[in-house]
């Protein structure tokens, strides 16, 4: 057996009362049963079935001395017994990805009969481990009690932490004391070189906490003005892993799959690294928000400002809240302009589902530039600034921008079931006023395989920025419901000539889970802008990969 990182390592050792031959290949642990043939006069045969585990899904290796100090004593009178014959051993912990895209740590144990040799497979399989190099050593973990259940402390504790432990992760904790604990402490405090990434234990609501202090942090160390709505953001280096314990928490379902903590735990230990968009939000050049999932107007904003009435419920609020917003059948009047993005990164309605490894978001990053150029020379001259951009005036039930599908447990292909993590787009849905039957059938299909947005009040666009007015006192534009090209800065309120009297006054927008101060706003997309520690959905493979 040979101490390098490229040579194939091969022992004979035991493992679970069974003789097997293990394998080290360079990004690959296998090993098999050999069986003693009773119908060959000499020598084994290779049992088929052969297991394996990719190096990168490796979580640590160890030496495993109480469990053969244990079978050891058990074992005392009967000479025979693997245990005496090998008693040293060690233990590969790995990820077993079981159905439904659930991750677990599984644990194999080899024995050896000679020290040295079992030495040698500790430290040749950790000279594997440490050429990954994307892996974190250091992370600074904030956990908010207060979200979803209020378990954020002891989920940390119960299932994440031995997870951290065991792949021999760093952790500084800190368990916030009150709301932008974790936002103020990232955007002042933090001395963000002693950490590979930064975690966050809760829901969505604290996930936006941690994004707006990275991202300002970032900002302000490159002297970056998030209030100039077309600077170009610095990307953050530090990537964010979310440990699920919040009530929606869609940017992790949305992001791996399900919402399990352990399954976020081992994302964060194997490395993974997920591109995102990032929507930033501006009122008359003001910097207001930072946005990843849904930002929604008019039904969401709705449920969302009712919903905090009610925290102390948990996340049935929300339940409570969307039942009461769905029986008000509210609508609001406005101006909706947007740019529609060009038409390599798809259409919401083209069923190509954002999954790892996604294409259309890997081609974003080279071509970024060539974009960019682009809409430039489209938005550049100062009298040509409308070209390109739509308007539609309208009454609307709901305006939904989802720069992610949005799916959650609440509807599992989620708002906007194709649209991608990290194309540099988001999808405007805007769904507008209709009967209270036809909003609820519209409803009804987030839970559903049929197209939610084969309704005749439903459109939806692909869009790289767009922007909303609201109809002040009722005033309407002559233009209702039609659509031209205008300018987008959406200040023409002196040709409001009707009025809406039907309409609700003014919503508000719901910006992950956050409550925006204003109505009127302007929402550019910035490609790429932060990375996760997930991998984006994998395809669903029927059996499980190893053992
Ligand atoms: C007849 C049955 C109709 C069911 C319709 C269900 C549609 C659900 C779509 C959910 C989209 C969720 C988008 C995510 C929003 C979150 O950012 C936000 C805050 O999450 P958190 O901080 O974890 O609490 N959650 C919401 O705004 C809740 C929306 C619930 C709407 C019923
Ligand atoms: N210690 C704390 N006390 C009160 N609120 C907090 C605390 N830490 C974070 N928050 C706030 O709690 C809100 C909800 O958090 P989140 O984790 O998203 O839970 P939920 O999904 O239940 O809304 C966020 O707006 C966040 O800013
Ligand atoms: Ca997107």
């Amino acid at each position: 057996m040979e101490n390098n990182n490229d040579k194939i390592i091969c022992s004979e050792l035991f493992q679970k009362h069974r003789k097997v031959e293990v394998v080290l290949y360079p990004a690959v642990l296998a090993w098999k049963e050999i069986e003693k043939s009773s119908k060959r006069s000499s020598g084994t045969c290779e049992s088929e079935h052969r297991q394996t585990v990719e190096v990168c899904e490796i979580v640590a290796v160890h030496k495993t001395e109480d469990e053969v100090d244990a079978q050891a004593r058990s074992h005392t009178k009967r000479i025979n017994q693997p245990s005496q014959q090998y008693p040293y051993a060690f233990t590969v912990s790995y990820v077993r990805k079981t159905r439904q895209h659930l991750w677990r740590c599984a644990d194999v144990t080899f024995h050896c009969a000679d020290q040295q040799i079992c030495e040698q497979w500790i430290q040749v399989t950790n000279e594997q481990l440490s050429i990954l190099t994307n892996r974190p050593k250091n992370l600074l973990v904030y956990i908010n009690p207060y979200g979803g259940k209020r378990r954020g402390e002891r989920i940390y504790e119960q299932k994440v932490a031995p997870v951290f432990r065991r792949a021999g992760i760093l952790t500084d904790v800190i368990v916030t004391e009150r709301a932008n604990h974790a936002r103020d402490h990232l955007k002042t405090e933090a001395n963000l070189d002693d950490y590979d990434g930064v975690v966050c234990v809760g829901g969505d609501g604290m996930f936006s906490e941690i994004l707006h202090g990275l991202v300002t942090r970032i900002q302000t160390d490159h002297g970056v003005d998030q209030n100039q709505p077309d600077a170009e953001l610095v990307p953050c280096s530090l990537r964010i892993g979310i440990i699920p314990a919040g009530s929606t928490d869609c940017i992790c379902f949305a992001t791996q799959g399900t919402n399990d903590p352990v399954t976020s735990a081992l994302h964060i230990v194997v490395g993974d690294s997920q591109p995102m968009d990032v929507c930033s939000v501006h009122h008359n050049g003001v910097f207001l928000k930072y946005s990843v999932s849904l930002l929604g107007y008019g039904f969401y904003g709705d449920v969302l400002a009712d919903s905090e009435r009610n925290r102390w419920l948990g996340p049935a609020r929300y339940d409570l809240s969307g039942f009461k917003t769905f029986l008000s059948h509210n609508h609001y009047g406005g101006t909706v302009s947007f740019l529609p993005a060009d038409d390599n990164v798809g259409h919401p309605r083209d069923k190509l589902q954002c999954r790892s490894g996604c294409r259309i978001c890997q081609h974003k990053p080279s071509s970024k530039d060539e974009h960019d150029e682009a809409s430039e020379e489209k938005e550049k001259p100062a009298d040509d600034s409308d070209r390109g951009w739509s308007v539609i005036h309208g009454k609307f039930i709901a305006i939904n921008s989802a720069s992610m599908s949005c799916a959650c447990p609440r509807s599992p292909k989620g708002l906007s079931p194709s649209a991608h993590l990290a194309d540099g787009t988001t999808d405007l849905i805007l769904v507008r006023k209709c009967s209270r039957l036809d909003f609820f059938k519209h409803l009804l299909r987030h839970t559903n395989n049929n197209d939610q947005f084969d309704h005749w009040f439903v459109e939806v666009h692909r869009v790289r920025k767009f922007r909303f007015q609201p109809w002040h006192h009722n005033f309407v534009p002559l233009e209702d419901a039609s659509e031209r090209p205008l300018s987008p800065d959406l200040s023409p309120i002196s040709s409001l000539q009707e009025t809406c009297d039907d309409c609700t006054a003014e919503s508000s927008w719901n910006c992950d889970g956050e409550i925006l101060h204003h109505t009127a706003i302007q929402v550019s997309v910035q490609c790429q802008l932060i990375r996760l520690f997930a991998r984006g959905i994998e395809e669903q493979q029927d059996a499980e990969v190893a053992v």
